[in-house]
């Protein structure tokens, strides 16, 4: 059984997706529970990118001990250095460094001859071996490039310092088949390639960065990097929950294997889709709502009779549980607790007791309380350490059919001065978020807004997920609450609070003496 490493990129790739953005402790809280999953490698961000992105990177390699953590860097030197004091206090210190092959990128986006483009490879690689034990160097588009430019510039970069070969298929355009070949020539015709992990890493345009990516294995290639729930840029990467099953499940045929803890999966997704905001669809491989869902009679019944009839995967080995504990008013804090180890959580006691008093309020108006609803509370309350630009004070909307709505608001600013406004709108939300306009004295443009229930049953919480523009910064916000207009101002105001947090993080680009 061939062992296919893990390379996790969910906090770099797959917060490059659009609209996401995560703060200090969602990544942390992230990163541990991908510890947790038992993933290889985690992609902790791009720490040239911001002053935000290199502490998180920082934090993440501070406290991952199970896996190496690993920071994206171009092929300069500031970028390198970068990394290096953001990874250099981890267990396992390593560098992603990459730069374009494929003639359209190195023309028109580098303006560098294929020539320059080598030695630029070859010199950053050079450089970055001075640092690092580990140097993982991609050919950005690299399934677009003549395949002959990428065995000359990677046999250069492996005798450079190079360890790992990443060939991505940054701009998702090849076909498993091809995908497979290629790596084939390289191993072919790369005479030190022997000395190299290889690596693939898959975009999802053509929705093939899954079989891409298995395609890849069955070509020789022992590390496999994408994302949880398969986000990232534009239609995202590998979804790496349904590469580590195919796999388990698959095992006679690509007699290769994870080290993942598959019964993680479930967990791991929830909690990435809750800090993204990216909902899982319910026909989604692996994490879906439906995805061991039998619907028809016939299905029914055969599952009924012999499980395996339509069920090729338990779900249980993925994590799903068919019974979740129910928690009510009348539940302690030992239950309470238990519930959050569970879930995954490991809160010191002063956040145990602060979220007691809230699960209690909660339980006063909602007769029972499901796993769900406690993740939901946790990602509200727990994981922020942004400013809040804005606090919500009090809110009321007046509705009725012959009616126009308006909404009403106070809210407290950073310097405790209330702000109370009141607007019309052609619909209760359109009000209140017309409202939050003028209280917040700013133009935003509203791009996207989602609202699901947590849970079931009619008493079930609402979850708000928006995505704002402000200033040029989009950012998403999410807000839960028993009604759903409230959830729908507490997650407008999240984004805006967001947007004044990454424009203050941003105004200084991080300087490595
Ligand atoms: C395929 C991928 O996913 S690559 C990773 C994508 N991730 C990101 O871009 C992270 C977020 N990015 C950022 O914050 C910014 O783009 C920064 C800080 C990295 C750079 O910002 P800026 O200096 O303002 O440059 P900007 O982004 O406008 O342009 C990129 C520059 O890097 C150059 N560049 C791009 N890739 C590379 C590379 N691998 N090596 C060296 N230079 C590169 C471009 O040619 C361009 O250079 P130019 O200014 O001389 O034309
Ligand atoms: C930096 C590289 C690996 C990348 O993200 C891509 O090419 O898609």
């Amino acid at each position: 059984m061939r062992k296919i490493n893990i390379f996790d990129t969910t906090l770099r790739d797959g917060e490059q997706s659009a609209g996401v953005n995560l703060n200090l402790h969602e990544k942390l809280e992230i990163a541990r529970q991908l510890e947790r999953l038992n993933v290889d490698i985690i992609e902790a961000g791009f720490p040239a990118a911001s002053k935000g992105d290199f502490e998180s990177v920082k934090q993440v390699a501070n406290i991952i001990k199970n896996a190496s953590v690993v920071g994206l860097a171009r092929s300069k030197q500031s970028d390198i250095d970068a990394v290096w004091e953001a990874v250099k206090g981890g267990v396992s210190p390593r560098l992603h460094t990459f730069i374009a092959t494929s003639p359209v990128h190195m023309k028109y986006k580098l303006k560098q001859t294929p020539e320059e483009v080598i030695e630029t490879a070859v010199s950053s690689v050079k450089y970055a071996a001075k640092l690092f034990p580990t140097i993982q160097w991609s050919a950005e588009d690299a399934c677009r490039s003549d395949y002959d430019f990428l065995v000359k510039i990677i046999t250069k970069v492996i005798d450079a310092g190079a360890s790992v070969i990443n060939l991505p298929d940054t701009v998702g355009y090849i076909n498993p088949k091809e995908y497979g070949q290629m790596f084939a020539y390289i191993q072919e015709h790369v005479p030190n390639i022997h000395k190299a992990v290889l690596s693939a890493h898959c975009h999802d345009d053509l929705g093939m960065a899954v079989s891409n990516s298995l395609a890849a294995i069955e070509n020789g290639v022992t590390q496999i990097e994408g994302t949880i729930n398969g986000i990232g840029e534009r239609a995202g990467n590998a979804s790496l929950e349904e590469v580590a099953v195919a796999l388990h499940i698959r095992q006679d045929y690509y007699q290769a294997n994870t080290r993942l803890k598959l019964d993680e999966i479930k967990r791991t997704s929830d909690l990435v889709s809750k800090l993204t905001g990216m909902v899982i669809p319910p026909n989604k491989a692996i994490v879906g709502k439906n995805a061991f869902a039998h619907e028809s009679g016939i299905h029914q019944d055969g599952v009924l009779k012999e499980k395996t009839t339509y069920e090729i995967i338990s779900p249980d080995l993925v994590g799903v549980k068919s019974n979740s504990m129910v928690l009510g008013k009348h539940s302690g804090r030992h239950a309470f607790r238990t519930h959050l180890v569970e879930l995954g959580y490991q809160l010191e006691e002063d956040d145990v007791n602060r979220l007691f008093v809230l699960f209690k309020e909660l339980a006063d108006k909602k007769k029972e309380i499901t796993e769900e609803d406690i993740s939901a509370l946790l990602v509200e309350q727990q994981l922020t350490n942004d400013e809040d630009y804005f606090v919500l004070t009090a809110l009321q909307v007046q509705y009725g059919t012959n009616q126009v709505p308006t909404a009403t608001i106070t809210l407290t600013n950073a310097d405790g001065e209330t702000i109370q406004e009141a607007a019309t709108g052609a619909g209760s939300v359109e009000a209140l978020y017309n409202t939050l306009e003028r209280c917040i004295a700013a133009p935003i443009v509203l791009e996207d807004y989602r609202i699901q229930s947590v849970g079931a049953g009619r008493d079930a919480l609402a979850q708000v997920y928006v995505k704002v523009e402000l200033d040029g910064i989009v950012s998403s916000g999410r807000g839960t609450a028993q009604d759903v207009l409230e959830a729908s101002a507490k997650a407008y105001i999240n984004a805006v609070n967001r947007v004044y947090n990454i424009k203050n993080s941003n105004q200084e680009k991080i300087s490595i003496s």
